[in-house]
Parts: C-alpha cells; structure tokens; sequence
C-alpha cells in the first residue's frame, strides 16, 4: 500500500475512534521537507480551539492492549514491570498480530523499520565521531537497551506472560525499532486521578514550567527528572547527575531499582494523531491536555491556513533533539545547552595548584582536588542549606552553560568554592603546607575545616548575598576556554557557517549544527554575556566583588584560630 493509502486508512480510523476531529486541519505528506507527516491547518484556527479530542480508552497503554486477552495474569504482569519493558510488550504484541492486531491503520502509519530512524541509536562509531566533544555522546544508551532486551526476550515474555511465540517474534531489530518509536512518539499519560477537573484547565500549563525547567506531558518526553523513576532505556539522567551513568559493562543500576508501572502516577501510552504533530522548539503552536475522561489537543494561538501545527517535545536542545528524534532544528533550539564535564575542572585546578605550590607532586594535588570533591559531596552544611532547585547536592558528571550567559547554579557554587580555597591558600604559602603536608595519608583537621568553612561562607556569599568574586569569573571564563578549545577549530574559529537546510542523510552537517550551537553557548559566557541579566528586572543576577573582600572574611577564622593558640602557647610558657 502507498503512503498516501496508509494516510488515508489512518484519518478514517481516527474518525471511527476519536471523540471529536476538527475539520479545520488536515495530514500532509511533508516529506519533500524531511518532516514525514504532519498536520496543517487547512482553515484559520483560533488559540484555545479543540483540534481533536479522544476518550482515554483510544490511547494505547497497558490497560487497553490486545495482549491483556492473552491471558488472565497479562495485567498484573504488567504492571510488575516498568514503564519501558510494558509499553515495548504491548506494542510488540501489536506488531505480531499485525493484520489481526485493532491498531493496523495506526501501525502502518509508524515507523516500524530500521532504515526510518535517524536517531543517535541508529548512527556508527565512525557517525558518532563527528558529535565528538558533545556531551550527548555519554547518553545513547545502547548496552542498556540490550540487557533489557535479553531480560525480555529470556524470561519475562516466555516464563512471565507466557508467550514463547511473541519470544521468538521480538528480535533485537524489533527491540530497537519499537524502544525507538516509544522515545520518539510516546506520551506519559497521567492517571486520571492527577488532574484538576476537566472544566478547570487541566495539568497543561500548570504543569509545562516544572522547577527544573523541563516540560512535562509533553510528546516523547519522559520523567526525566533526576531521581524520577525513569529507567534509561538509549537514556542518561540529564541535568544534575548522581553518578548513575551507565556502568563500562553496560548494566544500568537505575533500571534495576526502577518502580514498577503500579507505583507511577502515570502509563507510557501511545497518542495517535497526538503523535502526528512534528516539533518545533519557536513555533510551537499546540498542546495536549489531559483531562479526567479524554485527552483534547487544543491550539495554544492562532494558527493561520497553510500553517503547520506544531507540538513541542521538550524543552531540548539540538544534541537530544538529535538523539531521540533525528533531526535537528535551524538555526537553532530555543533551548540549547553545551556541558562541561568534571574532569575538566578538576584536571584544571590539580594543574594550577601545582604550578603555584611548587611543594605539590602530582599525586598531592590530585588528593587535594578530590577531598575537595569529596568534602562537597558530604557537606552536611549543603545537605541541610541548599536550595530546592540544587536539593541534590552541587557535584555533577557535568554542568550546562546555556546561550544566554547562563550557567547552573551548582557550577557557580563549585567554581566559586574551590577558586576561593585556591586564593586563600596564596595568601598564606606557609600555612598551607603545614595543612597539606600528610595529605596523602588523610587530611588534616585543619584542612578540613578551612574547606568546610569556604564551602558554608561561599554558599552564603552567593546565594544570601547574590556575589560572586572577580577570580570565580576569571576561573569560569577560563574553564570554558579551554572547553571551546575541545571541538574542532573550524568550529569554534569561524569557518564552519550554518546552512540554510540540511539533508537527513547528511550526518556530518548535522552532528556541526550541533557543534556549533553548543560552542555558541559556550562563547555566550566568554561574550559578556556572564553574569547574565535577570529577566525580570534586567539587573545582572550577581554582584562581581573584589576577592579581598571575601578572602578576609574567610580568613578572619584562621587568623582568631593562629591568635588563640600562640595566646594558649604563651600562657603556658
Ligand atoms: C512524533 S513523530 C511526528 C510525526 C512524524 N512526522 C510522522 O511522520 O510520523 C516524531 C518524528 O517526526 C519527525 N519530526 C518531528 N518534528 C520535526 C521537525 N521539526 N523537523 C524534522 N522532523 C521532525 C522526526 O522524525 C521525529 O522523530
């Protein structure tokens, strides 16, 4: 059958299945611009209009799949698992019905071969190359997927749900495809007991600004936040970590501890026709609400005829628009990011206190670096002052720095406390290797209290007092040059011009208009950009300070402490 039958098949199941189908829009092949379908308002569309509405039984999840027939313990076996391994055995039973399955015109119109994914999944080594330094390199996932696809295909799908046919059906080519269309197509679908009543506007946009920033309910965007219970399947946590990466032999601990489908406050669903609507980061125009009884695809402002009505999946910069859906936005995401890793600071203050402490070996800065890590991380100060947006410490695999100048504020807070241990530990040479001396074998007290002291008058200084000192500038300024200088130059010095399109095929232009929007941010910190300016009041969000004035009052500690004691040595005497 063609594309455009399969088109056809799909409205006139839609028709059948859904509540209400606005006749105001259309699905268009847009292929000729690389976007396969999409829909197009055919008649001018007003904000808050309808454009579909359908009851909770159309959408496609563990409670409404043909599987749950297969037999009676189907159900609870389900919602045993998680999320992932559900929704991929409810879809997959689906495709080894396929012409007995009730979803048909809605499979046909998915992608279901290998050759539709452009995702980062479906790239080789030598592809990936070309994204190389992108953080998004550390989050494609796939050793994760496949122990999952051996967990299924070996003993939930045969021993659990008992079908040894649907075992030998789901090859781990179909793992893939199906893993991949749940990334890029589906929806978390709150239960019905989670939104407000259907006549009070729904979760929409109450819930869109999540304090992280993130969207949520938005199409193919999973609870991403950091300890959600999101298994990672071709996934990683993004923004703050805790460390739970991937591990070198490809077991993921998380998806291990991860809750099952009964405990979460929502099912991983398919959407159809919710799903038929492309992405745009600026010119999004529609939005899906969950109400109590159905879900309703309401236009969020006006849409002109000949208009493409566009969803949003997330507020994602183009290396995860690359990775889940297989495209990229021009000239950009609205919400680009580029990341720098903890290496990379941590290598760069192990190099300047040896070069200014000529007393330090390698090996010492090194441990004075990592107790520095190590302090921060159980800082019991931090652990009960932190704010909420930074409720799961300050230590991260990496930091985001955004296009606007603007970075995390747990990057502010580490560079701001180790630059202020370096500083004051120049003002005193003397002291310093007295307190350094046996650090190899274990830190002295002293050490350790001057630490936890800059980290408490740091973490005052910044977040009561809104300053930072000019060294913590001159240290993120730095950091990020030397991160600029890890892509390739004819990105980062101006040869490399963004085109005006792209081909899907062409990999490398896609993987440099990642490149270069993340070396944009980059250089948005080095551009004056830094501090940024509040939105609000368009005053810039910190106050740079003169280091002295910050270092005194750090050091007035150890100068009472120096004092009691040569006072206690003299009474004695
Ligand atoms: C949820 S589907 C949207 C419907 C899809 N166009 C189809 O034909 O089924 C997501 C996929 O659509 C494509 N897509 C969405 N927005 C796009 C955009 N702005 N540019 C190019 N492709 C886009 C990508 O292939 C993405 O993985």
């Amino acid at each position: 059958m063609s594309f455009e039958s399969h088109t056809e098949n799909f409205k006139e199941w839609i028709n059948e299945n859904f509540s209400f189908v606005s006749d105001k829009f259309e699905i268009k092949d847009l292929r000729n611009i690389n976007q396969g379908r999409g829909l197009i308002a055919v008649e001018d569309i007003k904000a808050g209009e309808s454009l579909f509405e359908l009851s909770r039984d159309a959408i496609f999840n563990v409670e409404t799949a043909s599987i749950l027939n297969l037999n009676d313990n189907v159900h609870d076996v389900l919602l045993s698992l998680t999320q992932w391994q559900a929704l991929i055995i409810c879809l997959a039973y689906e495709w080894y019905l396929n012409e007995n399955s009730k979803l048909l015109p809605y499979l046909n119109v998915l992608p279901l071969k290998s050759d539709d994914y452009n995702t980062l999944m479906y790239w080789n080594d030598e592809e990936l190359q070309y994204l190389k330094p992108s953080g998004v390199l550390s989050r494609i996932g796939r050793n994760s997927a496949e122990e999952m696809y051996s967990i299924l295909v070996a003993d939930i799908i045969p021993n659990q749900i008992k079908s040894n046919e649907l075992a030998e059906f789901l090859t781990l080519e179909k793992f893939h495809i199906i893993a991949s269309l749940i990334l890029s197509y589906s929806f978390d679908v709150e239960h019905p007991e989670e939104v407000e009543n259907d006549d009070e506007d729904v979760e929409g946009e109450e819930e869109i600004e999540r304090e992280d920033g993130e969207e949520e309910h938005v199409e193919g965007e999973e609870h991403e936040n950091e300890e959600e219970d999101e298994e990672h399947i071709y996934e990683h946590e993004e923004g703050n970590s805790d460390g739970e990466d991937e591990d070198e032999d490809g077991s993921d601990d998380e998806a291990e501890q991860e809750d099952p489908v009964s405990q979460d406050s929502y099912f991983k669903s398919m959407v159809p026709l919710a799903d038929t609507l492309n992405s745009d980061t600026t010119k999004c125009n529609a939005k899906l609400k969950y109400e109590k009884t159905k879900l309703v695809m309401v236009a969020e402002k006006d849409i002109k005829k000949g208009e493409q009505i566009f969803n949003i999946y997330g507020e994602l910069p183009n290396s995860e628009i690359l990775r889940k859906y297989g495209y990229v936005e021009l000239p950009s995401s609205k919400y680009e990011f580029a990341e720098i890793q903890t290496p990379t600071i941590k290598e760069y203050f192990q190099d300047l206190f040896e070069k200014q402490f000529k007393f330090l070996d390698p090996n010492q800065s090194n441990t004075l670096v990592d107790t520095i890590f190590e302090l921060i991380e159980t800082s019991e100060y931090l652990d009960e002052n932190l704010s909420d947006d930074m409720d799961i410490g300050i230590l991260s695999e990496k930091y985001e720095i955004y296009n606007d100048g603007e970075v995390v504020p747990e990057f502010l807070l580490l560079i701001l406390i180790i630059t202020s241990i370096y500083q004051s530990v120049q003002s005193d040479e003397k002291w310093f290797k007295k307190i350094v001396k046996s650090i190899e074998r274990k830190p002295s007290t002293e050490l350790v209290s001057f630490i936890h002291r800059t980290i408490l008058k740091s973490h005052q200084l910044l977040e009561e007092k809104l300053l930072l000192t000019k060294s913590t500038v001159e240290t993120i300024k730095e950091l990020i040059k030397i991160r600029i200088h890890q892509y390739p130059t004819y990105i980062t010095d101006g040869t490399y011009k963004l085109p005006e399109s792209y081909n899907l095929s062409d990999k490398k232009e896609m993987a440099n208009i990642v490149l270069f929007n993340e070396v944009q941010c980059l250089k948005s910190v080095i551009d004056d950009k830094f501090p940024p300016i509040n939105k609000e009041d368009g005053l810039p969000r910190f106050k740079v300070i003169d280091d002295d004035k910050f270092l005194k009052n750090l050091l007035k500690r150890k100068v009472e402490e120096t004092a009691s004691k040569s006072k206690s040595k003299r009474q004695k005497k």
